[in-house]
This record gives C-alpha cells, structure tokens and sequence, in this order.
C-alpha cells in the first residue's frame, strides 16, 4: 500500500477538491479557491521533488484538478488518474511545461493551464543580472574578497568585458526574450542579434526608435538584425542569452560545434531549460577557454550540476531562481489557482495570455475566465 501524504486542508466541506503538490508563496490564490466552493489541498510533504506515486497518493480517487510544478513528470499515468478521479484540469505553477504531456492530457481530456506574462521580466531581470555578473566576473571577485585575498587595487584584478556598445544575441525572442533584450539595449546601449522562428516586430520598432533617440542626443545609435540563423547570432554577438522553449527543435540547441563557434570571450546565459545546453560540452569549453564565461540558473540534470561545473571560475551558477521575486512567485499562484478553478466552473479561456494584468489586481475580483490554457484547441474550449 502506498505511503500516505501529508497534508493541509483548506475548506473541508468545500465541493470540489483541488489539491496542490506544493505551497504556493501568498494567500490570494488559497482565498480564490475557497471562496468558490472548492476543498483545497496542499501537501506538506518535505521532499523536494514529489514522484508519480505521490502523486498519484494525492489525486486519490475524488479529485476536480490539480495544481503542480515544473519538477514533476505529467504524463499519461497521472493524467488517467485524476480522470478517473473526475477531474478536468491541471496547472503547472511555471510558464515553461515541458515536463507535461500535452497530447495524454487531451487523450484524457484534461486542461493544462500555465502562468505566462507574470514571470516576464522578473525572469529578464534574473538574466540581464547573469550576463552583467558573468561579463564582470562579480561572483569570482566576491569570492576573492571573502576570502581575504584583496591586498590593493592592481591595474589587471579582475579585468572582464564591457558591455556599451558591444552586440546581444537573444535565441528565442518571445516575451522572456524581448524584455531581457529591451533591458541590455536601454541599459547598457547594446546593439542586438536575434533569431527566433518568428519576427519579433515590437522589438525591431522599439531598437529603431531608441537608436533615433540616441542619435538625436549626440550619442552612438544601437542597431538591430534579424539573424537568418542560430550560428549567425552565435558567431557575431558578444552576450548570448537563450530563452525558447524547450521541445525537440531546441534539446541541445547550444553543442560542441556551435561553442566552437561563438567569440572566445563571449558570455552565455541560459535561463530557459538546462537541456537547451550540452552541459557535459559546456564544461569542456570552459576548461578550454577561461575567458568565456556562463552566467546559468537552469542545468541538464536538475537539481544536479554535470561534473566539473561547479569547479569552474568563469561559470556563474543560481538554483532556476529566475521567476523568483515575491510579486511574481504571487502571482503564479494565482494564475495557476484561476486556471483549474475556470476550467472547474466551466469558464471561458481568455483571449489573450500576454495580457493577463486583470487577474493579477488584488483589489479587483478576477475575471471569470481561465488565464491561459495551452491545450484549449485541442479540447476544443
Ligand atoms: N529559469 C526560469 O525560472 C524560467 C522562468 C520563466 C520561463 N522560463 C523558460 O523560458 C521559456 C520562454 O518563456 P516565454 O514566456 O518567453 O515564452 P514565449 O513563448 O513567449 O517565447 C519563446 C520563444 O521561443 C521561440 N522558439 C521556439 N522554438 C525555437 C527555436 N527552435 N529556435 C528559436 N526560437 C524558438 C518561440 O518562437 C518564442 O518566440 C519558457 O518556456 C520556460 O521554459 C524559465
Ligand atoms: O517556466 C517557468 O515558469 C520557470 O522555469 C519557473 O518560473
């Protein structure tokens, strides 16, 4: 028999039970759910990384949706359970869903929500902050200090890269993408490189109108191009940051070729999915080229890091702390809270999942429609 799970309730005499695998940061998204009639359950479990039979533990046999994470396996085993158990809808707490199988949830009917849009420029922030520490060795430096090392300014202590004027590439230009390029082009007057499968239009017009500004102001303008490949941004930028999805197109997007092929000072960040990087590749070219350097907040194996990673003095390394400010954090919940309770209450999908600011206002009574839910097509909603 299995283990029994840990757990609060919210609720009891709620009529539809929603569990969450894990507590969420804020109430909001507790209130949300118990105020509309639902039973809600968050399990208190201390292991980090629930498996597919604690979950399926927590799903039972009664259970109207779920709200998960991005750490756990959403498949066709976890998806018949909770239709069996009556359910219609789950959410991942994460914009990202590559750990959900999409085409078993429509087997078994159920609505996969995420949380676009709340997370966009907190999760820029975290990569213009990687590209800056990585590019000026800030976490190398801090190290030295602590380790009472600093015995007086030197003309070569730390020398690393300028970013004025130099060129950002940014693979994957979507609303993470964009915003992390609007921030190194505005604050550090960067010219940029991108590609994506898509033209990203807003972002030309903004690099246009802020060059114009420049240049009325006496200043060098920036510049931007539409690269018509992957290895063109790679082989002309001086900071890389990665931000596309995860799926087949971009596993290993970044190997031992194209490192080969990018400046032997470039700086690479990666706050998209570990996979999108060779990780056991990347080591070896850090061994190869001290002077390029890696800012990461996601690896291959997580919570792992591939040997010799950690070893490294040009590698800045954070836990895929990216989306991790408190308003955000928050606001997931919520996102995540409204997209099982709207699929429960048989709401509307809402149009437009990069305008989701009405759900987000703590004063206002949320819109009763789900915020965003990738399958809606498919289930035909
Ligand atoms: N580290 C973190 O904590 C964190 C936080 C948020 C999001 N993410 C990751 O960032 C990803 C992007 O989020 P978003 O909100 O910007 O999504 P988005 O859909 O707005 O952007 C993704 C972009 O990738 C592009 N793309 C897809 N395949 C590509 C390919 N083969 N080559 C080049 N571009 C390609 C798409 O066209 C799209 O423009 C998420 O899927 C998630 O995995 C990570
Ligand atoms: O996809 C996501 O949302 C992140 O990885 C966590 O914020």
């Amino acid at each position: 028999m299995a283990k029994p799970i840990s757990i609060e309730v919210w609720n009891p005499s709620g009529k539809y039970r929603v569990v969450s695998t894990k507590s969420m940061p804020g109430t909001r998204w507790i209130k949300l759910l118990t105020d509309n009639d639902c039973r809600l359950e968050i399990c208190t479990e201390k292991k980090t990384i629930l498996s597919v039979d604690d979950i399926l533990a927590l799903i039972g046999d009664h259970c109207h949706g779920v709200i998960g994470q991005l750490t756990e396996d959403w498949g066709e085993v976890l998806f018949s359970a909770l239709k069996r158990a009556g359910g219609t809808a789950f959410s991942n707490m994460a914009v990202g869903y590559n750990n959900v199988d999409v085409d078993a949830a429509n087997k078994n009917g159920i609505a996969i929500g995420n949380t676009p849009g709340v997370l966009t420029e907190t999760t820029a922030e975290l990569a213009a902050s990687l590209s800056v520490a990585a590019a000026r060795r800030i976490v190398e430096a801090d190290q030295f200090m602590r380790a009472g090392l600093y015995d007086g300014w030197l003309p070569h202590l730390f020398v690393g890269n300028l970013l004025k004027g130099q060129t950002v590439g940014v693979i994957g230009a979507g609303r993470i993408g964009s915003a992390y390029a609007r921030m190194m082009i505005e604050g550090f007057k960067m010219n940029l490189i991108y590609f994506d499968l898509y033209q990203s239009t807003r972002l030309e017009k903004f690099v246009t109108a802020y060059g114009q500004f420049l240049k009325a102001n006496g200043e060098q303008p920036v510049t931007w191009k539409r690269a018509s490949s992957m290895e063109e941004v790679l082989r002309e930028a001086d900071v890389i940051s990665l931000h596309p999805v995860l799926d087949k197109t971009t596993y290993h997007l970044i190997n031992p070729e194209r490192l080969a092929m990018m400046k032997k000072e470039a700086v690479l960040v990666n706050a998209s999915r570990g996979p999108v990087i060779d990780e056991v590749a990347l080591v070896e070219h850090l061994k190869a080229n001290p002077m390029f350097r890696v800012g990461l907040d996601v690896f291959e194996d997580e919570p792992y890091m591939k040997p010799g990673l950690a070893e490294m003095k040009n590698a800045v390394v954070v836990p895929h702390i990216a989306s991790a400010s408190k308003w955000t954090r928050e606001g997931m919940a919520t996102l995540a809270a409204l997209n099982v309770l709207g699929k429960i209450k048989g709401y509307p999908v809402w149009g437009n999942p990069n305008a989701v600011e009405p759900f987000l206002d703590e004063e206002a009574t949320p819109p009763p429609a789900c915020p965003s839910i990738v399958n809606a097509k498919q289930l035909g909603n």
